[in-house]
């Protein structure tokens, strides 16, 4: 019997199955942003998907071939470099290598994980060259108002008043941004292993914050999983588009909207023999003493009760940053049956509490 050795480097990083080209989805929704009835479909793909990809967005290409081509600078520097820059090693923010997070997970990426104040880069993030910093304040510009015309219509297509409550948490004064830059090189350490092994390059998450916009480059990697019946969970990879934007539902809007819309669980899987993939995403958070509860106009249009506690961002992410990646960080919040009986309860008047 011949026993294969995982390489050594990839210990910590789980091997994944890699995809059948067959299972390449063509069913992610593409939103026609400048369509009529766009904010129903952009909901619709919320409820079913909790992805899409957008199309006629308005953002012009030079702004993302602008951030291409600098990535692409950064990330061939030489890896002292790297390692120097972006005030150190990422924690939470800076240049990070294979380590997401505080607390074990590991990826075959590097990335630049920077915060976001209002239009620009934060002083707390300092970018690697004056290049990069101008152009992914170009490009965050281009995404926080690609965020609010999202949530405008996730609240149009929700019947919420007025139009801009989603939109405005994400793009007000104190909002909390975050700002990505994923590189994942082809790994070579998989040479010598059966073609069918591939190597987590992001581990599978949900994102906490509203909503999350990603570019990539035309290499594969991104699956996202169906929302099954249960714990069901169908791997499914999406095809690379760069001319559309991709948007992820994150945990808060979940929350907002009583789980009516749903965060979307993605991976990326990286291979021995593709190009790199590049992708760039923009993290809408509220402000961190935004609390987070079912909208209770929905609860009240829909006849509802709330199925989450309520929570301010601030104590969502401090939680989050405690966890591990793949963990259901709602959990925590929602309600027990327990506790939505004596809900329903008082709500209709049957008994109360002492
Ligand atoms: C294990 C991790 C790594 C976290 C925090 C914690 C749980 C969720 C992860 C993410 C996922 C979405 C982007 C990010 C920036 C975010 O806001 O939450 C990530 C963050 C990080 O990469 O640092
Ligand atoms: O790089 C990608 O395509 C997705 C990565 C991701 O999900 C993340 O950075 O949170």
């Amino acid at each position: 019997m011949v026993v294969l050795a995982k390489p050594a480097a990839l210990e910590q990083i789980s091997l994944l199955r890699t995809p059948e080209p067959w299972e390449s989805f063509a069913g992610v929704p593409a939103v026609d942003l400048s369509a009529p009835g766009a904010a129903d479909d952009v909901v619709r793909a919320c409820e079913r998907f909790g992805f899409f990809s957008v199309v006629n967005h308005g953002v012009a290409r030079g702004v993302v071939e602008r951030l291409e081509h600098e990535a692409a600078l950064f990330f061939s520097w030489p890896q002292a470099d790297k390692d120097a820059s972006a005030s150190g090693p990422a924690d939470p923010f800076g240049y990070g290598s294979k380590r997401i997070g505080r607390n074990g997970d590991m990826g075959w990426l590097e990335y630049l994980l920077l915060a976001i104040d209002r239009e620009s880069l934060s002083k707390a993030s300092p970018a690697p060259s004056s290049s990069l910093r101008d152009a992914i304040n170009e490009y965050v510009g281009a995404m926080r108002g690609l965020a609010r015309t999202v949530l405008e219509m996730v609240a149009e297509g929700l019947g919420v008043s007025p139009r801009g409550a989603l939109a405005d948490m994400v793009t007000g004064e104190a909002s909390d941004q975050v700002f990505r830059l994923n590189h994942y090189p082809p790994c070579p350490l998989l040479q010598g292993l059966p073609p069918n092994c591939s190597v987590t390059g992001f581990g599978e998450h949900t994102d906490p914050q509203l909503v999350s916009i990603l570019h990539s480059n035309a290499t594969a990697g991104l699956q996202i999983a169906l929302h099954g019946d249960g714990d069901a969970q169908k791997w499914v990879s999406v095809p690379p588009n760069r001319d559309a934007f991709f948007v992820n539902v994150g945990d808060s809007l979940q929350v907002l909207t009583n789980g009516r819309l749903k965060s979307v669980r993605h991976r990326v899987v990286a291979g021995s023999g593709r190009k790199s993939r590049v992708s760039m995403i923009y993290f809408g958070g509220p402000p961190v003493a935004q609390r987070i509860a079912p909208l209770p106009q929905l609860l009240q249009a829909e006849g509802q009760l709330p199925i989450y506690r309520e929570f301010t961002w601030g104590e969502y992410k401090k939680a989050a940053y405690r966890s591990r990646l793949g963990d259901n960080r709602l959990a925590p919040f929602q309600m027990t049956l327990v506790e939505l009986q004596h809900a329903h309860a008082d709500a209709a008047g049957l008994h109360h509490r002492s």
